[in-house]
């Protein structure tokens, strides 16, 4: 008999004899990893935590305690035990339920989040509005090691244990990101670099002593293995969290559910700041996911038996491919370039770069901040950084954009991946406020390819240009598109005229070209003929071109897959406010609200950001009933 069907809510998982547990966590990896084959998602990482989750509910009495996921992507047996059991096919669809946590979905998720590192800052925001309304109730924060390379993370830290109120972290400590974990933090973390030395300064003493007079020898070893102690107290990631001023427990056994559940009984006493290490193994009952884990931390649907991952229909390559190899050619031309990526050297297109180019290559860790500015200090010093990065985490480095990069003007190059809407992972990773949050920077220039062909050339445009600059591109596959071999810098600022027109002028960005092409030949078979320009840049607008075009048509569209507010419109009528021209403009983009996840072709659809969508719109606008 199912366990899992008894189970609707935590308390019915408290009511569970011990002996079942483990039929009840093998239970649950099934329905994970079953959703995730059809529906994809991030199953290593939730399949790891499947026994820190059932001991967390059993231990603590969620929703009056309140347990806070860093990043969100682990949530998912804590979404099944937590009433979301029958729809959890749904997982990551549209209207479906949520790859993260979502407070709208249930009372047992309590904090929102997609981007990393915020737990420890949300847990202790909660911890103290508890303390102050004179509350009983426990606030446990459940972060990664990779999430532990966040700056936000360590300010979190800071201050938490600096108030030592009562509050739990549990670092869920698999030695992984997505790719393999960087940094000191992770090397402090890691188990096998403390005992690696240790060991090799045990068996150096002995090697030494084996040579010396026996009685001696013994003593000395005797005394070497009291230095061996307490070389382990110095080295173990105690040291790290208590000279913050938690408490620390651990590390221990993250599958070992008894374990786990005395542990956390034990912390539920205390009413300090405590921090529980726990060991797991990403990916942890499905081989596939255990043997590979960055490949199954997010993944497509995929085949359960072997493991292998079901492609797509369309055949050509992604942006991210495209972008990858075009920078490694150019840093064969140019040794000066170098690349930075913030923990997703897979996700963005820089595993080869890395392998070609080791010297050249800087994962900073979860850092976009320290990226951004990584990389003006690489500037300031001659080299060419590019910063490849999804959209959606450099709004983590706002200001280091504006403030490190740009008001020195110094020539980094922001490569944007995922620009638009992303699909399945929803409003917390959607890159569609990258060409507002850009483009009233000074210094910075700003663009848009088409399609695959043209982002080479904007890559050569970008790594030879003299100050900040960003090109934005989608998520997925180019258009199959011919690709040059000979790379040319692009004249900034200068826009395309794709196609003429009689009646007037569809101007469109990036991903929003070739729709809004499709969308002006079908027009021009109802006898609405319009030209289609190829804007190329947010910034600087092709000024002469967009006003000449203004000016004989008097009515305009512009087309973005980018939030309207500030985007690429807004600069457009910025531009004839600017110069007294008259014009009559609509604007085509999503608007001033949070997109909602669902596949790419369908959100853009929703919007009237494809063929017909935006057919309708022009339609109404040129021709109204
Ligand atoms: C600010 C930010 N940058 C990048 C990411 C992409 N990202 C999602 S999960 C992840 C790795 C997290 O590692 P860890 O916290 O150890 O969790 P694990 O997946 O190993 O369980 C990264 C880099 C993100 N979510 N947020
Ligand atoms: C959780 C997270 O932020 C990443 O894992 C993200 O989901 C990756 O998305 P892509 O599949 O677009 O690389
Ligand atoms: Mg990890």
């Amino acid at each position: 008999m199912s366990l899992l069907n008894q189970i609707n809510a935590p308390e019915d998982l408290k009511r569970l004899p011990q002996a079942d547990l483990p039929k009840l966590a093998a239970e649950i990896r099934q329905l994970i990893i079953e959703t995730c084959a059809k529906n994809g998602g991030h199953i290593a990482p939730s399949l790891g935590v499947v026994e820190l989750t059932i001991a967390l509910h059993k231990v603590f009495n969620s929703p009056e305690d309140k347990l806070i996921w860093d990043v969100g992507h682990q949530a998912y047996a804590h979404k099944i035990i937590c009433g979301r059991r029958d729809s959890f096919h749904t997982l990551r669809t549209l209207d479906g339920i949520s790859g993260f946590p979502k407070r709208c979905e249930s009372e047992h998720d309590v904090w929102e989040v997609g981007h990393s590192s915020t737990s420890l800052s949300a847990a202790t925001g909660y911890a103290v509005a508890r303390d102050l309304a004179g509350k009983q109730n426990k606030v446990v924060a459940v972060i990664g090691d990779g999430s532990m390379t966040g700056g936000i993370a360590f300010e979190g830290l800071n201050h938490a244990g600096h108030l030592n109120r009562d509050l739990v972290v549990v670092l869920n400590d698999n030695e992984m990101s997505i790719a393999e974990n960087v940094g000191a933090v992770s090397g402090f973390l890691s188990r096998t670099s403390s005992s690696e030395f240790i060991h090799k300064f045990k068996r150096e003493t002995e090697q030494f002593m084996k040579h010396a007079k026996s009685d001696m020898g013994n003593g000395v070893i005797r005394f070497a293995r009291k230095i061996e102690n307490s070389f382990k107290g110095l080295f173990t990631p105690a040291m790290l969290f208590q000279a913050f001023g938690f408490e620390y427990i651990g590390p221990i056994d993250g599958h070992d559910l008894p374990l786990l559940q005395e542990t956390m009984e034990r912390v539920k006493k205390l009413d300090t700041a405590v921090l529980i290490h726990v060991i797991t193994t990403k990916g942890k009952g499905y081989k596939p996911a255990e043997q590979n884990p960055s490949l199954f931390h997010g993944v497509g649907p995929f085949e359960i038996e072997t493991g292998k991952v079901l492609k797509g229909k369309g055949g050509a390559a992604s942006y991210t491919a495209i972008f990858g190899n075009t920078l490694a050619r150019l840093a064969e031309e140019d040794e000066r370039v170098v690349a930075i990526t913030a923990a997703m050297p897979d996700g963005t297109g820089l595993t080869n770069f890395a392998k070609q180019y080791p010297g050249r290559f800087f994962d900073v860790g979860i850092a976009e901040q320290h990226g951004a500015t990584f990389a003006a200090g690489l500037a300031c010093e001659g080299k060419k950084p590019v910063f490849a990065v999804y959209s959606t985490f450099l709004q983590r480095a706002y200001d280091q954009v504006l403030h490190d990069v740009c008001i020195q003007n110094l020539p980094v190059v922001f490569a944007l991946d995922r620009g638009g809407v992303v699909g399945n992972d929803g409003p917390t990773h959607h890159g569609v406020f990258d060409l507002s949050y850009l483009r009233h920077i000074p210094n910075m220039t700003l663009m848009a390819p088409k399609d695959e062909n043209e982002l080479q050339h904007m890559l050569k445009t970008a790594i030879m240009h003299s100050g900040p600059i960003a090109l934005r591109y989608p998520r997925g596959n180019g258009y199959g598109v011919p690709l040059d071999q000979d790379l040319k810098p692009m004249e900034i600022g200068k826009a395309e005229l794709l196609r003429e027109g009689a009646d007037g002028v569809l101007i469109a960005l990036g991903s929003m070209v070739y729709p809004a092409l499709d969308a002006a030949i079908a027009l021009a078979a109802e006898g609405l003929n319009l030209a289609v320009v190829n804007a190329r840049f947010v910034k600087p607008l092709d000024a002469e071109l967009l006003l000449q075009l203004a000016k004989r048509f008097g009515k305009l569209v512009t087309l973005e897959e980018n939030a309207l507010q500030g985007g690429f419109g807004t600069a457009v009528l910025e531009l004839l406010e600017e110069q007294g021209v008259q014009a009559q403009v609509l604007r085509i983009g999503f608007p001033d609200q949070y997109i909602e996840q669902g596949e790419q072709h369908e959100l853009r659809a929703m919007h009237g950001l494809d063929k017909d969508g935006i057919a309708k719109s022009v339609r109404m606008f040129f021709k109204p009933a």
